[in-house]
């Protein structure tokens, strides 16, 4: 039996694939490739190009192979983009998991772990958010994942779908090996346009707003590691083959670092000076997000491994200083 990975092309569901394939599960790839790129596809990973949006490709690979599990990273994933964007997001990410979950259930599939996302919450009230606070999103983006999530929860009354949606916050780092690592083109994140000054690839970085409610005036976000949250995924995996009910968990590392902290952070890692200039607020970003993973340790029992920011950073400098053209 296989396991279905949905965006295996791209940053995070690379490193699952890779995962999944050194702990020796078979596994296929979709993926249509907007974003992704097929060189990060490991070479054991069974590969077919299209998108989740075509229900008769998918029955084909569900027809063609065995699949007694889906885990969902496909989708339009960027808060500024979605704000001038939204009809986009909401076609790619609420259509394309309506098909994704008609197909599953079309081939009697009765498991998914799906890539929620910190925007579910908006501007908290109080941090560590707890997945039992208020959602409130502050761009489309988050608000297509919020309806997904609901979509789903509706699949599982009706068709006994069962699910783990995984709330994450900022995901960065790199598969321990340097092979594959963030490479988006354009890159939109702020670990890997940090690193693009040490790199010579940038003259500076912008920070985006500094007059915010926070300590220094910079959004606040908790950074996760790529391999960290990866692990949370197989102990999902292994919670739904238990048959237990369909959850959902936050995943962070309950620590919040500013823009600027980050920008300190990876002139320590890199030992280069980082220049950077203040420029406007990006539409849609929250002040500060930061998690409480409580849930996620108790019930799944996991336990991350990256918990110092310098070790983050230094497993993304690792990456990009051998990739500076990413995967080309
Ligand atoms: N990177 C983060 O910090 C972060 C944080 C929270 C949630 N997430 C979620 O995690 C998931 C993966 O994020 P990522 O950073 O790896 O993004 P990514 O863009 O690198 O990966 C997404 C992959 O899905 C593919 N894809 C998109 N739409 C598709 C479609 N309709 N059919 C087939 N393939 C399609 C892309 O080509 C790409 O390979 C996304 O769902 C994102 O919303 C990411
Ligand atoms: O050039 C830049 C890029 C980003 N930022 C700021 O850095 C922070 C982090 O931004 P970014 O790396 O783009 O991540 P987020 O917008 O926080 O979103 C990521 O993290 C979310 C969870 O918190 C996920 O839902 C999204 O998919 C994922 O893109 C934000 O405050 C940005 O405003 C800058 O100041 N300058």
């Amino acid at each position: 039996m296989s396991v279905l990975v949905c965006g295996g092309a791209g940053y995070i569901g690379s490193h699952c694939v890779y995962k999944l394939i050194e702990l020796g599960q078979k596994v296929v790839v979709v993926d249509n490739l907007q974003t992704g790129n097929s060189k990060a596809i490991h070479k054991d990973a069974i590969f077919y190009k299209g998108d989740i949006r075509d229900l008769d490709f998918l029955n084909k690979v569900f027809t063609e192979q065995e699949i007694d599990s889906v885990i969902h990273f496909a989708a339009n994933s960027l808060v500024g983009i979605s704000m001038s964007e939204p009809l986009s997001y909401f076609d790619n990410n609420v259509y394309g998991t309506e098909m994704l979950l008609r197909a599953m259930s079309q081939n009697d599939i009765k498991k998914i772990v799906f890539s929620s996302t910190a925007a579910v919450y908006g501007e908290p009230k109080s941090v560590p958010i707890l997945e039992t606070d208020e959602t409130n999103p502050t761009n489309p983006y988050g608000e297509t994942k919020l309806a997904m999530e609901k979509m789903m929860k509706w699949v599982d009354i009706a068709h006994g779908i069962k699910f783990v949606s995984l709330r994450y916050f900022n995901v960065a780092g790199a598969h321990e090996s340097g092979y594959i690592g963030e490479a988006h083109s354009p890159e939109t994140h702020l670990i890997p346009l940090v690193l693009e000054v040490p790199l010579g690839k940038r003259e500076k970085v912008l920070i985006f707003g500094d007059d915010y409610e926070t300590k220094d005036g910079t959004c606040i976000r908790d950074y996760i590691h790529v391999m960290d949250l990866i692990e949370a995924h197989l102990l999902a995996l292994e919670y739904l083959e238990k048959g237990n009910k369909s959850d959902i968990f936050n995943l962070g590392n309950g620590m919040g670092f500013s823009v600027k902290e980050i920008i300190h952070a990876s002139e320590r890692v890199t030992g280069q000076k980082i220049k950077n200039e203040i420029a406007p607020r990006r539409l849609g970003d929250p002040a500060i997000l930061v998690a409480s993973s409580e849930k996620a340790k108790n019930i799944l029992s996991w336990r991350p491994k990256y918990t110092d920011i310098n070790d983050i950073i230094s497993s993304a400098w690792k990456f990009h200083k051998t990739h500076e053209n990413g995967f080309n």
